[in-house]
């Protein structure tokens, strides 16, 4: 790291140090520090050195808790203040100049009466602390237009979290050289530190803003320090501002994973999925096939850039360089790559528990040690009321550490993606896994996507609402006008059109008792097989209302001990379920207006009809 600047003219100095002749980049260090007034400003270099003097200071700080080495290596525990856990999808918004382009999934408000509010919050809020200037790359710094940003930031955590999650520090700046276009990307905690004052483990702010210009593509957050908030590069870059970059140039941001899949005889196919956030996209990334002979490689496992290559065929590419995974329920047994993974070190984890010889523990990872510092610093044991760890703790660890990455995940490129996956958490309706007719009948299936809310947003968890794509928190723009784009993409796809099939799927259904009806995990292998057999043209289907689903012996459930009728109940097509479904869907597609493109009404027409 390079500190640019001395304590008392953080702004104004002459820029010696400053590792950098990018002009643009240098008048917006210097005017966001002479409004957020830090003591110094470090430009970051993401060098090993920079790692360890940022995490020895977060650990004396108290905000790091070094793990043991022996058990894992180079890796810490971190508590977060308890209110700031998750998303604030009520406090995100969009600041389109227009309303009508934020749409009706956003919260919006009029750009400049945002940058006025949020000027007022920002000012003097780094007193007492250093602003962090961190130069980032969504995706390979090789490819033919490097996605740049840069993030300011007054907390290391922050830093030391944007370190293992993007490609970040003096190469990326070395990139940029000295006018690239790069997306701003403010960041603060909102507790400035007065001289004298003590600070917190967890500095934050009561008021939270997480704002989007898409405009002039540019991002304000302030008042939290969780990943999803504060991690700028990740859904406010990547999927808030690429969307509306994608709407513009005629790609595709999505939330999704990307999985290579390989047949016992050889045959490989990509695979992209979209669930929402906590419904199972890092575990579908990082599979162990059950099935013999099968395996799964791993090139993303939260987001995919698509765009169309020359071929006609959807080409993927994962922008980021880490894994910000849901820790309960990872497991040797659910998902052995992902423990792997972690084993070697490297990672932060938050928010999870820490047991007395200095490892984790979460939920669902076996049986729970006699004792546990839980997410709160409080004892705990097997006893104790609430669980030991946050439901939307999670690890943070570099992607190249998984046992599963594929070659292909650092070709600037992509990989050619065969198949699409909608998914959602529902207990009823949704069969296990369905296939779209063709393309407008697969986007149908991704506008109306549904699920039950989870605990990675702040808000009731349980609750059935529709999730677009698993894009509801994430489109930058109008909701009806993203349905549209997806739409036009078929005849972005020129002559030689290859499109993905699309599939639903639904891991998640429940018997009448509460019980998953499908096992998941490695036994979605099983299911993928499937779907490889629909795209080789070896693989039955029948036609349903709602698409095409597998008949009675077409899923291989050899060596499963599920229940034959379990299986059967999970790909059931129920047309009492699915005609109570109508009207959601209809009042759904209602608050998209007049911007409801007509064939998704046709399709939901069509849908009523054959219920009929
Ligand atoms: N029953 C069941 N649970 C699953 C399955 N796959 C994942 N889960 C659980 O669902 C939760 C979320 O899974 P993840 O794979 O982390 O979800 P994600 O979509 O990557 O979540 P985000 O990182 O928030 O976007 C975890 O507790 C998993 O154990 C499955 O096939 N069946
Ligand atoms: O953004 C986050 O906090 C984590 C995440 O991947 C999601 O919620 O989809
Ligand atoms: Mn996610």
């Amino acid at each position: 790291m390079s500190i640019s600047t001395t304590p008392t003219d953080a702004a104004d100095r002459v820029p010696e140090h400053e590792p950098t002749a990018h002009r643009g980049l240098l008048a917006w260090v210097r005017e966001i520090a002479r409004l957020t007034t830090p003591d110094r400003i470090v430009w970051c270099d993401g060098s090993e050195a920079e790692w360890h003097e940022l995490t020895d200071g977060l650990v004396a700080a108290g905000t790091l808790v070094r793990l043991d080495p022996a058990k894992r290596p180079n890796s810490f525990w971190a508590r977060t203040d308890p209110t700031d856990v998750a998303r604030v999808e009520e406090r995100t918004f969009i600041c389109s100049a227009d309303p009508a382009d934020a749409g009706p999934t956003n919260n919006w408000v009029e750009p400049a009466e945002m940058k006025l509010t949020m000027t007022e919050l920002y000012r003097g809020c780094m007193t007492g602390r250093t602003m962090y200037v961190v130069p980032f790359c969504m995706g390979p710094v090789d490819a033919r237009a490097p996605m740049f940003g840069v993030e300011l930031t007054d907390s290391p955590y922050v830093v030391a979290s944007m370190r293992i999650m993007t490609r970040m520090g003096a190469s990326v700046l070395a990139a940029m050289g000295d006018d690239a276009p790069f997306v701003r990307a403010l960041h603060s905690v909102g507790a400035p530190l007065e001289p004298g004052a003590a600070d917190v483990a967890w500095p934050c702010n009561d008021t939270k803003f997480i704002s989007h210009f898409p405009e002039t593509r540019e991002i304000w957050s302030y008042g939290s320090g969780y990943g999803g908030n504060s991690l700028l590069g990740k859904k406010c870059y990547a999927l808030r501002i690429a969307s509306v970059m994608g709407r513009d140039e005629g790609w595709l941001a999505e939330h999704m994973l990307i999985m290579k899949l390989t047949s016992p005889q050889g045959v490989v196919r990509y695979v992209a999925g979209a669930f929402p956030s906590a419904c199972g996209k890092t575990n579908l990334a990082m599979l162990e096939p059950t099935l013999p002979g099968w395996t799964v490689e791993t090139v993303g496992d939260d987001i995919a850039w698509m765009r169309f290559g020359d071929d006609g065929r959807l080409w993927a590419v994962n922008p980021e360089y880490g894994l910000f995974g849901v820790a309960p329920g990872t497991d040797h047994r659910t998902n052995p790559n992902a423990m792997k993974t972690l084993a070697k070190g490297n990672s932060i984890f938050t928010n999870v528990a820490r047991t007395d010889d200095g490892d984790v523990w979460w939920e669902g990872m076996g049986e729970p040690p006699a004792h546990l510092t839980d997410w709160h610093g409080d004892d705990w044991t097997p006893d104790s009321d609430g669980p030991s760890s946050h439901p939307n703790s999670r690890f943070c660890t570099p992607i190249t550490q998984a046992p599963t990455l594929a070659a292909e995940y650092h070709d600037p490129r992509g990989v050619p993606i065969d198949a699409i996956l909608f998914g959602g958490r529902r207990r009823t309706t949704v069969p296990l896994v369905s296939e779209a007719r063709d393309w407008v009948h697969g986007v149908f299936l991704g506008a109306t996507l549904s699920s039950e809310t989870t605990a990675a947003a702040t808000g009731k968890v349980g609750v059935v609402r529709r999730d677009p794509m698993a894009m509801l928190p994430f489109i930058g723009y109008h909701a009806g006008d993203y349905f549209a784009h997806w739409i036009d993409m078929e005849k972005r796809a020129g002559d030689a059109a290859k499109l993905p099939k699309v599939f639903y799927v639904n891991w998640f259904r429940r018997g009448d008792d509460g019980r998953f009806l499908w096992p998941g995990f490695g036994e979605n292998s099983r299911v993928l097989a499937w779907i490889a057999g629909r795209l080789d043209g070896t693989a039955p289907a029948v036609e349903t209302p709602v698409g095409m689903v597998p008949p009675p012996g077409a899923l291989d459930l050899s060596g499963l001990d599920t229940d034959p009728a379990d299986v059967e109940l999970a790909l059931r097509v129920d047309a009492d379920e699915w005609r109570a479904e109508l009207p959601g869907i209809a009042e759904w597609f209602a608050t998209m207006g007049d911007k409801l493109p007509a064939v998704l009404a046709t399709e939901l027409d069509a849908l009523r009809a054959r219920l009929a």
